[in-house]
């Protein structure tokens, strides 16, 4: 398949990602009176990750499921890599484009290691590659192979089975993956995280992903671009989470962003972006005395512990030492939450309300410990968040204002351009 690569930043640099075009995509549904899908054109630059939201029965779905052509379009073209793959086999289009669901659309009489394997298979791939690729995929995921390999679908927690869902739709290395609404069906803290290891992933392998939801905090968090869909797919705004926040194009875009523009604002800033502090820890083998000397030679009057496998466990203060009596057993206040270097300050934020102690600790891709986000960054963080953004709603205004004082000055003068110019005012 000849790829046309479009953006810089993927050229060259190993990514796979394939454009995507959508030409007057149209969809009408036997039966109904209009079309679901209307029209729609848009250009998803290779590499790049673009949301669709929108509010329920928009269009969303159906114009994500003509890309894969499991739902066929009526009118229109698309083209993936420049290559047009409007009339190709269906069953072929498929195997190179990963699609992950929001029921993880496992095979339940599969093993987990049966399903990732189920296209590079049929693909035919040599036996020895497509079993080094599971191990690869399920590692990519962050789940342990050892473990994992064997096991059913059931056997799987709700977010194991998306990540495995993910794996699946990976495993045969498409340029193209189509995410329709994959977290839908988790928690909150789980879709936390399964969207921080997408992130993790894209950074790695730069696949052009579309994703669907209607979640509009999870559209500013994934997307380098977000398309704001009305009825029948009609485009209301396609453009970058910032852009869309500060300015939004009209009001039913408005009304999708919603109230606190700011504080969604801090769903752009990712925990990497703000100063991780390294904080005193101790294992859990440690002799108690140790831990009592490291705590009073820290400065702090808290000490983190870790587990056998370094992930934080529990907080410990000087008091609960004093009470621990030869054991640490009961000793402490268990973490109740983590985040990732990919999570959002958003997330941050809520993870130390949330844990009540003014920080919270960061781990890396297998839940161990690297550090801790403490309130005081955090809010430094925010506060500069929001006087940017004043600053870039000021200089909008101010933009506006002299536009429209140019336009009421030509129009005054009677000026035979005031068309011409009020036209390049308003563009
Ligand atoms: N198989 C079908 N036959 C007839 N109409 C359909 C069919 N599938 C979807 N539609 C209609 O097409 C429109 C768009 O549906 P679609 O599922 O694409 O929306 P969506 O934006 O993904 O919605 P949601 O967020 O609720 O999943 C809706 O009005 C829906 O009722």
């Amino acid at each position: 398949m000849s790829e046309t690569v479009t953006t810089s930043e993927t050229a060259g640099t190993g990514g796979h990602g394939a454009t995507i075009e959508l030409e007057n995509l149209t969809k009408r549904y036997p039966g109904s009176s209009g079309p679901s899908v209307d029209n729609v054109s848009m250009e998803i630059r290779a590499g790049e990750t673009v949301v669709f939201v929108g509010p329920s029965g928009c269009g969303k779905s159906t114009t994500l499921k003509m890309i894969n052509r499991l739902i066929e379009p009526t009118g229109g073209r698309i083209r993936i890599g420049g290559e047009d793959v409007t009339d190709m086999d269906p069953v072929k289009l498929r195997r190179r484009i990963g699609y992950a669901i929001q029921s993880s659309g496992l095979f339940p009489h599969m093993t987990v290691a049966q399903n990732i394997a189920l296209v590079p298979r049929m693909t035919g791939w040599p036996a020895g590659r497509v079993k080094a690729r599971v191990e690869e995929m399920l590692d990519l995921v962050g789940l342990d192979p050892g473990e994992f390999h064997d096991r059913y679908p059931r056997q799987l927690s709700g977010g194991q089975q998306q990540r495995v869902g993910v794996a699946r739709a990976l495993a045969a290395d498409p340029p193209v993956l189509l995410m329709d609404e994959p977290f839908g069906a988790v928690d909150p803290i789980t879709r936390d995280h399964l969207q921080d290891e997408l992130i993790r992933l894209q950074h790695e392998l730069h696949r052009t992903i579309v994703f669907v939801t209607h979640d509009f905090d999870e559209a500013i968090k994934l997307g380098d671009r977000i398309a704001v869909l009305r009825e029948r797919s009609h485009i209301a705004q396609f453009d970058t989470p910032e852009a869309i926040l500060t300015n939004p194009a009209d009001d039913f875009v408005s009304g999708f962003v919603g109230a606190g523009a700011a504080l969604k604002r801090l769903n752009l800033t990712r925990v990497r972006n703000v100063e991780i502090t390294d904080y005193p820890t101790v294992a859990v083998d440690d002799p108690l005395q140790e831990i009592f000397n490291k705590l009073r030679s820290s400065g702090t009057n808290e000490i983190l512990l870790l587990d056998k496998l370094r992930r934080p466990y529990k907080w410990l203060r000087r008091g609960d030492l004093m009470r621990a009596r030869g054991s640490l057993a009961r000793a402490g206040t268990l973490v109740s939450d983590t985040v990732t270097r990919d999570a959002t300050l958003r997330d941050a934020l809520e993870a130390v309300l949330t844990d009540n102690a003014g920080r919270v600790a960061v781990t890396g891709r297998r839940g161990e410990y690297e550090g801790v986000v403490d309130m005081e960054t955090l809010m430094n963080s925010v506060r500069e968040l929001l006087e940017a953004d004043r600053l870039e709603a000021a200089e909008a205004r101010a933009e506006l204002e002299a536009a429209r004082t140019d336009r009421t000055h030509a129009e005054q003068e009677g000026d035979d351009r005031t068309g011409g110019k009020s036209g390049e005012v308003r563009a």
